[in-house]
């Protein structure tokens, strides 16, 4: 135990019933790089955990040490409330068949068919045969490829490749899924089925999620919450809505500027910092509200604002607004509007004036 840790700490750190893992204050070097730089993580049974960062922030260590394929230098991995962080290599294969892998590109034995393919960590396990086979027949019932299991891997689609892979991943009932950027290989189409079977894995078998993902996408589709990790350190992290609707950190407005409406160039363009006649206002909300926010302007105000851009997004079942509008700035309009907007939770930012 770290005699450093306080008391009020250390209580804090243990991971109550719900949780699967958690991590506290994992550290990882290799020579120079600090990859890992003290990671306190929980992640709650059933939940899907997504984790987002740039290239080289330390992502694929972090999914490397829930595996056991990583050792980290000091810190705690407790899954299902032991930590394997010290474990030896012998001790660490009961926690394998508890946590499955899904990985990028896929890594399906070439020489192998899809059946033996599914059934290889049963058989690395010590599973009879007729065991096996009844398991491997269920899980490609579940993962739609019943009809495949005699083809061997360079007959698949990509699509189907990941349906192996991930059939591979459930074979030994795991409670624990890492995909490390399941679906980067993937087509759009490929990767929104792909996506739609991780989801009901999760919540028909409740098989808890950790994945890594550079595609903000996959987050918004299918995770319950997300972190944001940067040089080794988790930099914000909450539920998906609040964290795509109100980021908190520049590097999280930069990660999710792909899939954020960002104000048209050639309105920007024409912005002036002094103040006009309108003013263009950003406005991020999240809730029933931003629907009618429109008609609640006019009726604020007594003046039309206009929506120049943006729109309103659906994500885990809440309204998530982020709108661009043109506000008469005459007098107390815009004091008005704005107070219109922040009764409403939301954060709005002028942007110029026009
Ligand atoms: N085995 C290793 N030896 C030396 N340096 C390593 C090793 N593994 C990772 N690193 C370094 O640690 C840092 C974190 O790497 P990591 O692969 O975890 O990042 P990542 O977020 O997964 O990046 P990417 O999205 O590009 O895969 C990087 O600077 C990387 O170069």
């Amino acid at each position: 135990m770290n005699q450093h840790v306080p008391t009020a700490r250390l209580e804090a750190d243990v991971a109550p019933a719900s949780e699967i893992v958690r991590l506290v204050d994992v550290r990882r070097r290799f020579g120079a790089t600090q990859a890992l730089g003290g990671i306190s993580l929980g992640v709650a049974k059933g939940e899907i955990l997504g984790i987002i960062g740039r290239s080289g922030a330390g992502k694929s260590t972090l999914i490397r040490c829930l595996n056991g394929l990583e050792r980290p230098d000091s810190g705690r991995i407790e899954i299902e409330g032991r930590d394997i962080a010290g474990l030896a290599e012998a001790e660490l294969q009961p926690l394998r068949r508890r946590v499955g892998m899904v990985f990028q590109h896929f890594n399906l034995l070439a020489a192998k068919t899809v059946a033996e393919n599914v059934g290889l960590p049963l058989k690395i396990a010590g599973e009879a045969k007729a065991k096996r086979a009844t398991r491997v027949a269920e899980l490609l019932d579940l993962v739609g490829l019943a009809e495949k299991a005699e083809a061997y891997p360079a007959q698949l689609s990509g699509g189907q490749k990941q349906r192996v892979g991930i059939a591979r991943a459930l074979a030994a009932h795991p409670a624990l899924l890492l995909s490390d950027e399941a679906t980067s290989a993937l087509d759009p189409e490929t990767t929104r089925q792909i996506l739609a079977l991780l989801k009901d894995i999760n919540r028909r078998l409740g098989v808890t999620i950790v994945l890594i993902t550079h595609e903000m996408e996959v987050v918004r589709a299918i995770a319950d919450r997300v972190a944001v990790i940067e040089a080794g350190r988790i930099v914000e992290e909450g539920p998906v809505w609040r964290v795509f609707a109100r980021p908190e950190t520049d590097l999280t407005r930069s990660l999710l500027a792909g899939i954020r409406p960002e104000l048209p160039a050639e309105i920007a363009g024409r912005l002036s910092p002094a103040p006009g006649a309108f003013a263009v206002v950003r406005a991020d909300l999240v809730g029933a509200g931003a629907g009618t926010l429109l008609g609640d302007l006019a009726a604020a105000t007594g003046r039309t604002a206009e929506l120049l851009h943006g729109g309103i997004d659906q994500i885990q079942g809440r309204p998530v607004a982020s709108l661009f509008l043109k506000i008469p700035a005459q007098g107390e309009s815009l004091a008005e509007a704005r107070r219109v907007l922040d009764a409403r939770g939301g954060t709005t930012e002028v942007l110029g004036y026009v």
